[in-house]
């Protein structure tokens, strides 16, 4: 079972919750590519539905495979996001922005009545941080926001973690589609994800980053059983009060 095979097992199990006339979020990255794919094959068949893009990538995405497409400014509220992850732990919480949308898909994800992640089961951890933390910062104010950044870090029990600027595929800073830089966080493990959210919040030239927490409630991960996909479905409903899984 080839990785592209997980990713489309994941992407129809989530298009099993699209309904006629539902207002979508839909998301950025491979995974949200292959749900963007069996959408587009869906609308082809009849379906109606609206969808609200992540990222330019995926207005381009949905564009060619003829999905109805608005702005947050005309509709600002969503039935369901669908979108892809770099890390999901046990309680919902997330690592997204490996793909340089994670403003957008934050955005697009809290205008939404739902969030449902679509992934490899590969992206299950035990404890988020493995994957390259994604922060976006606005350019004014580059350094001073990097040692802000550092500074938050340390106060959050990460000290002495090293913080990369995003390149693109030429070599060059990225930009992501809010012309924002990203600085990556190499932390290998995040103790306190709500604190360390809190304390970048609070650095002012920070613009978003990619730990989304409380904000998924449903996710389909994707592995192989035999030659056959099997889907785990982890749910916000498995999670006592505090957050906790039962
Ligand atoms: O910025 C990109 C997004 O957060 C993606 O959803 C995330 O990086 C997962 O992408 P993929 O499905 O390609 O692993």
């Amino acid at each position: 079972m080839s990785a592209p095979d997980l990713r489309r097992a994941a992407a129809a199990r989530a298009l099993e919750l699209v309904e006629p006339g539902m207002r979508l979020g839909i998301g950025t990255g491979s995974t949200a590519a292959a749900f963007i794919a069996l959408l587009g094959d869906r609308v082809r068949a009849g379906l109606d539905v609206i969808g609200v893009p992540t990222s330019e990538a995926t207005r381009i995405a949905c564009e060619r495979e003829g999905i109805r497409l608005a702005t947050l400014e005309e509709l600002p509220e969503l039935d369901l996001t669908i979108d892809g992850a770099d890390e999901v732990d046990a309680n919902l919480r997330l690592i997204k922005g490996g793909g340089a949308a994670l403003l957008r898909e934050k955005i697009v994800a809290m205008a939404s009545r739902r969030m449902v992640v679509i992934a490899d089961a590969a992206k299950r951890v035990e404890t988020l941080g493995a994957f390259p933390l994604p922060i976006e910062v606005n350019v004014f104010g580059f350094g001073a926001t990097w040692r802000a950044v550092e500074k938050a870090l340390a106060e959050s029990g990460c000290a002495g973690k090293p913080l990369t600027r995003r390149l693109d595929a030429a070599g060059e800073p990225l930009l992501t589609d809010g012309g924002h830089a990203l600085l990556d966080a190499h932390l290998g493990a995040i103790p306190d994800p709500e604190g360390l959210s809190a304390r970048l919040w609070a650095v002012p030239g920070v613009v978003e980053h990619g730990l989304f927490l409380g904000i998924a409630d449903t996710a389909y991960l994707a592995e192989a059983s035999g030659s056959e996909a099997r889907v785990i479905v982890l749910s916000a409903d498995d999670l006592t009060t505090s957050g906790q899984r039962l």
